[in-house]
C-alpha cells in the first residue's frame, strides 16, 4: 500500500549557524513597504537589518564544514550583478494585487528543484513553452491576465523531512538541493560545498537570460504561441485539444486585426515572465539583497518573488525575520497543520501595511484537509481585514510512495485538491487567485494518471527530477483546461450576476 510522505519532523534545527557580519549590519526602522510597528508580534519592535536574522533560529540550513570558504563566496556573492531588479519586482506585486481580488491568476510552475545536470537551453525553452501553452489556455477559459511566474532561475535549496537518509545500513547526510550538496550516494557528494552556491548564481543567471530573450525577443508571440505543439503530444488528446483552442484564438486574432490592431502591438510580440523560488538558503538571499535607491527600500535580487516553505515559516523564526525587511511580493506556503490565528500574525508580520500584492498564500494540504481547513483560514484573513491573494498547490499535500519505491503523486489527487480549492472559494465568496505546480516541459514519467496514462509500472522509464514527482507536460496541459474550465464557469456565473443585476426591476431576466 502507498505510504503518505507529509512533512513529516523537522531536520534539527541549527542554531550554531556560524554568524558573519560579511555586510556592515544597517539597522533600519522600517519595514519592506515604510515605517511600522506591528503590534503583538514577535518581530514588532524589532528593527530589521540584512543580517538581523542570524539571530533567530533557522531551520534547514546546512552548516558547511569550511566557514572561511563560505564567508568567501558569501563576498564574491555581494559584488555580484543582482538578478532582478526592483521595478520588475513592483510590477508583479501590483499584477498580484489584481489576482487577490479576482482579476487575474497566478500561473506559478517549474521543478521542484532546478538541478546542474539538467541545466540546457532546450529543458528551459520547454518548460517556458508548456507554462505560456498553459496560460493560452487560462486566459481563454478565464479571460483574464495570466500571471506567469516560473519556479525557475534560483530554486534550488531543499528543505527535506529527515536529515539523514539511510540506504542498506549505510546513513549518509539528506541531498539539500544542488547549490547545497550533491545526490550521489556517497559521503564525499552530501558534504555541503559552498563553490556550488557560485554555480547555482551563474546558472540562474543563464537561465533568466534566455526566459527574458525568449519573453521578449519575438518568441512568445501569441502567434508562435499558437501554433506550438510538443513533438510527443501531436496527435495526443491534450495536443489536439490544444491545436483546437489555437484555431479559437487564431480566429480572434484574425477578428482583432481586421478591427484595426496593429499585430506588431509589444502586447502581441513579447510576454511578461517572472521568476521565483523558496527562500530557504538565507546567506545566499542576503548576499543577493540589494538597496533600491528608487524607494530606499531592500529587494532580495536573486529572484522577483520568493516564498517561505511550510518548514521555515515559524512566527519567530529566522526566514521570517529575513522576509519581513525585503519588499519582493512574498509567498507563504500553508499545509493542514496551519492555524487560523497563526496565519493572520504571520500575514500580519511580513506584511503590516496590507498592502494588496504583497502576501500570497499556497494553501498545499489535499482535497480533505482543504475542504474542512481553508474556509477557516479565509474567514479569519478576511475578518482580520487583511488582503491576500489565494493560491493552490495541489502537489505537496499529495506525495506518495510507489510500491517501487519512488515518490510520485496522482494526478488524480491532485485534480481533486484543485477542484475542492475552487469549490471552497465558491462558497466562501473568496477569489481563487492562482496555481502553483511542480512540473516540466519533458515528458518525464514522476507523477502518475493522466489522459496519457503513466502507471506505477513507467515511473522507472523517465524519473528525472532531483527531489518531487513533476507533472510532465501532457498533464500539465491537461490539469491547465481543467483549470481553465472552472474559470469559465466563475466568469460565467458572475456575468449572469451582473446580467440580473442591470435588469430594471419588474422585467424578467
Ligand atoms: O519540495 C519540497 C520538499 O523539499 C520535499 O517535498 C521534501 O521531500 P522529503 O519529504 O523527501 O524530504
Ligand atoms: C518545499 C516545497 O514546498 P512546501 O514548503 O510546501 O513543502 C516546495 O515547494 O518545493
Ligand atoms: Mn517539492
Amino acid at each position: 500500500m502507498a505510504a503518505l510522505i507529509g512533512a513529516g519532523s523537522i531536520a534539527a534545527a541549527n542554531p550554531s549557524y556560524s554568524v558573519r557580519p560579511a555586510v556592515p549590519p544597517r539597522k533600519l526602522t522600517v519595514s519592506a513597504s515604510g515605517p511600522s510597528v506591528v503590534s503583538g508580534s514577535p518581530s514588532a519592535s524589532l528593527s530589521w537589518s540584512l543580517d538581523s536574522w542570524r539571530s533567530k533560529k533557522a531551520l534547514q540550513i546546512p552548516v558547511y564544514p569550511d566557514a572561511e570558504a563560505l564567508e568567501s563566496v558569501l563576498q564574491s556573492l555581494e559584488r555580484y550583478p543582482p538578478l532582478v531588479f526592483a521595478g520588475e519586482a513592483r510590477k508583479l506585486e501590483e499584477k498580484l494585487a489584481d489576482a487577490a481580488v479576482g482579476k487575474a491568476f497566478l500561473l506559478q510552475g517549474g521543478d521542484c528543484a532546478e538541478s546542474f545536470k539538467e541545466f540546457n537551453g532546450n529543458n528551459i525553452r520547454d518548460t517556458f513553452r508548456v507554462l505560456l501553452q498553459m496560460a493560452v489556455v487560462l486566459t481563454f477559459g478565464g479571460q483574464m491576465p495570466i500571471i506567469k511566474v516560473g519556479r525557475m532561475a534560483g530554486q534550488f535549496a531543499k528543505p527535506r523531512s529527515d536529515s539523514s537518509e539511510t540506504r542498506d545500513g549505510v546513513e549518509l547526510p539528506s541531498y539539500r538541493g544542488d547549490n547545497i550538496n550533491g545526490d550521489s550516494f556517497d559521503e564525499k557528494s552530501r558534504i555541503p560545498d559552498p563553490q556550488r552556491l557560485l554555480r547555482a548564481y551563474s546558472q540562474s543567471a543563464g537561465t533568466l537570460n534566455l526566459l527574458r530573450a525568449f519573453a521578449t525577443g519575438g518568441y512568445a508571440s501569441i502567434q508562435r504561441v499558437t501554433q506550438w505543439n510538443l513533438d510527443f503530444l501531436q496527435h495526443s488528446e491534450q495536443g489536439d485539444r490544444y491545436m483546437e483552442l489555437a484555431q479559437r484564438v487564431d480566429e480572434a486574432i484574425g477578428f482583432m486585426t481586421a478591427a484595426g490592431l496593429t499585430l506588431e502591438h509589444p502586447l502581441m510580440t513579447t510576454t511578461d515572465f517572472w521568476t521565483s523560488h523558496e527562500c530557504l538558503h538565507l546567506p545566499y538571499e542576503q548576499a543577493l539583497t540589494r538597496e533600491d535607491s528608487t524607494s530606499g527600500l531592500y529587494y532580495d535580487c536573486s529572484a522577483h518573488m520568493l516564498w517561505v516553505g511550510e518548514r521555515t515559516r515559524q512566527l519567530d523564526g529566522a526566514h521570517i525575520e529575513f522576509l519581513r525587511g525585503v519588499a519582493n511580493p512574498l509567498g507563504i506556503k500553508v499545509s493542514d497543520k496551519m492555524d487560523p490565528s497563526e496565519l493572520v500574525k504571520l500575514c500580519e508580520i511580513l506584511n503590516p501595511h496590507n498592502k494588496p500584492g504583497r502576501l500570497t498564500v499556497i494553501t498545499r494540504m489535499g482535497a480533505e484537509n482543504m475542504r474542512i481547513k481553508l474556509p477557516h483560514l479565509i474567514r479569519a484573513v478576511r475578518g482580520a481585514g487583511l488582503i491576500v491573494s489565494w493560491v493552490s498547490d495541489p502537489m505537496h499535500g499529495n506525495t506518495m510512495k510507489a510500491p517501487c519505491g519512488l515518490k510520485t503523486r496522482s494526478f488524480d489527487a491532485i485534480r481533486s485538491e484543485l477542484r475542492a480549492f475552487f469549490d471552497v472559494h465558491d462558497q466562501e465568496g473568496s477569489h481563487p487567485g492562482g496555481v502553483h505546480l511542480e512540473m516540466t516541459g519533458q515528458n518525464v514519467t514522476e507523477c502518475i494518471g493522466g489522459s496519457k496514462t503513466v502507471t506505477f509500472d513507467d515511473l522507472n522509464s523517465r524519473y528525472h527530477t532531483h527531489c518531487d514527482p513533476r507533472l510532465n507536460a501532457s498533464q500539465s496541459l491537461e490539469l491547465a483546461f481543467a483549470i481553465a474550465e472552472r474559470l469559465r464557469r466563475r466568469r460565467i456565473r458572475s456575468w449572469g450576476k451582473s446580467a440580473f443585476a442591470r435588469v430594471p426591476e419588474g422585467a424578467t431576466a
